[in-house]
């Protein structure tokens, strides 16, 4: 399969880059950067910090996107939301890891997915994905006397926040109490806040250092459970979005998540 990485030079670019080139079945189609970064024009396996693959970094998407088969999208949610377009014209595999998306984006998304096949996830590692269909049997399970609270910290350069990951988390906990995570999700609080209101699910954000991904699940009640999960190597998101790319290749258009693809629905965790 040809896959291209989009934001090759980035953080998630490089990590996927150095997956793809020991992935079998899979072939580096193209790297995509930004208009005007310094890396247009450079070996995209040299800037992974590999031997050269002899594939140079461009700007041109729709050239790009019209000879791949599939692409990993890490960029930002203008970004993303622009090559969903792209990948929908083009009908191939567009692999979503962007987070940090508006109401209104993701309504895009949707409708980019009618006739594209999308995979999206806030983390795409097999690990997160397990935490959070454990979250959501653990919050079935307890009542509203337990509070949840939804604990991060990333990296000093992450730009948003709650996390992509912390929001699937919360979507879990609020699935596994059949409740709407609109109606209970706290995402700050300051001063006088008053009581905790029963039911709610809080978010906390850290920023520092070069924290790859941490994220904790508190259920607080008499007695306390944490379930949690600590990502030490990009390469665990690396992977499961080149899982997921192979996976999408062949079905039909729709908007997928990495449950879908490590079929963890199918367990009913
Ligand atoms: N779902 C998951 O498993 C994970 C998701 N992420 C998310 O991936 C995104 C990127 O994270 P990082 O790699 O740390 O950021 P980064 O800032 O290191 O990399 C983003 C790259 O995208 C490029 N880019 C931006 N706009 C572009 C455009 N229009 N065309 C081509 N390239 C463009 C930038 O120049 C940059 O090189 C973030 O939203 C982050 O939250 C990060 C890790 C795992
Ligand atoms: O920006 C990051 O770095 C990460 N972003 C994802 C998120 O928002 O949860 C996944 C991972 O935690 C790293």
């Amino acid at each position: 399969m040809r896959i291209a990485v989009l934001g090759a030079a980035g953080r998630m670019g490089q990590a996927l880059t150095r997956t793809l080139a020991e992935t079998p079945g899979c072939t580096v189609a193209g790297g995509l950067e930004a208009e005007g970064s310094p890396a247009i024009g450079q070996d995209i396996g040299t800037l992974a910090g590999l031997d050269p693959l002899g594939v140079a970094i461009t700007d041109d998407a729709l050239h790009l996107f019209a000879h791949a088969d599939g692409v990993l999208d890490f960029t930002s949610p203008a970004a993303t939301v622009a090559f969903a377009g792209l990948a929908a014209q083009a009908r191939i595999v567009h692999v979503i890891g962007t987070t940090g998306f508006s109401e209104d984006d993701l309504i895009k998304l949707e409708a980019a997915a009618r006739h594209a096949v999308i995979v999206k996830a806030g983390n795409m590692s097999m690990g997160v994905n397990l935490l959070a269909a454990l979250t959501a049997r653990v919050a079935a399970t307890l009542g509203p006397e337990f509070d949840i609270e939804i604990l991060e910290m990333h990296h000093r350069h992450k730009r948003d926040a709650p996390s992509g990951t912390s929001l699937m988390l919360g979507a879990a906990a609020a699935k596994g109490r059949e409740v709407s995570l609109a109606e209970h999700s706290v995402r700050t609080r300051d001063g006088e806040t008053g009581p905790r209101r029963t039911g709610d699910i809080g978010f906390a954000a850290l920023r520092g250092g070069d924290v790859v991904g941490e994220h904790r699940v508190i259920f607080a009640g008499r007695e306390r459970i944490e379930l949690a999960h600590i990502a030490s190597d990009r390469g665990i998101f690396a992977r499961g979005a080149v899982t997921a790319a192979l996976w999408g290749r062949g079905k039909s258009p729709g908007l997928y998540s990495m449950a879908d693809v490590l079929g963890l629905q199918v367990l009913g965790l």
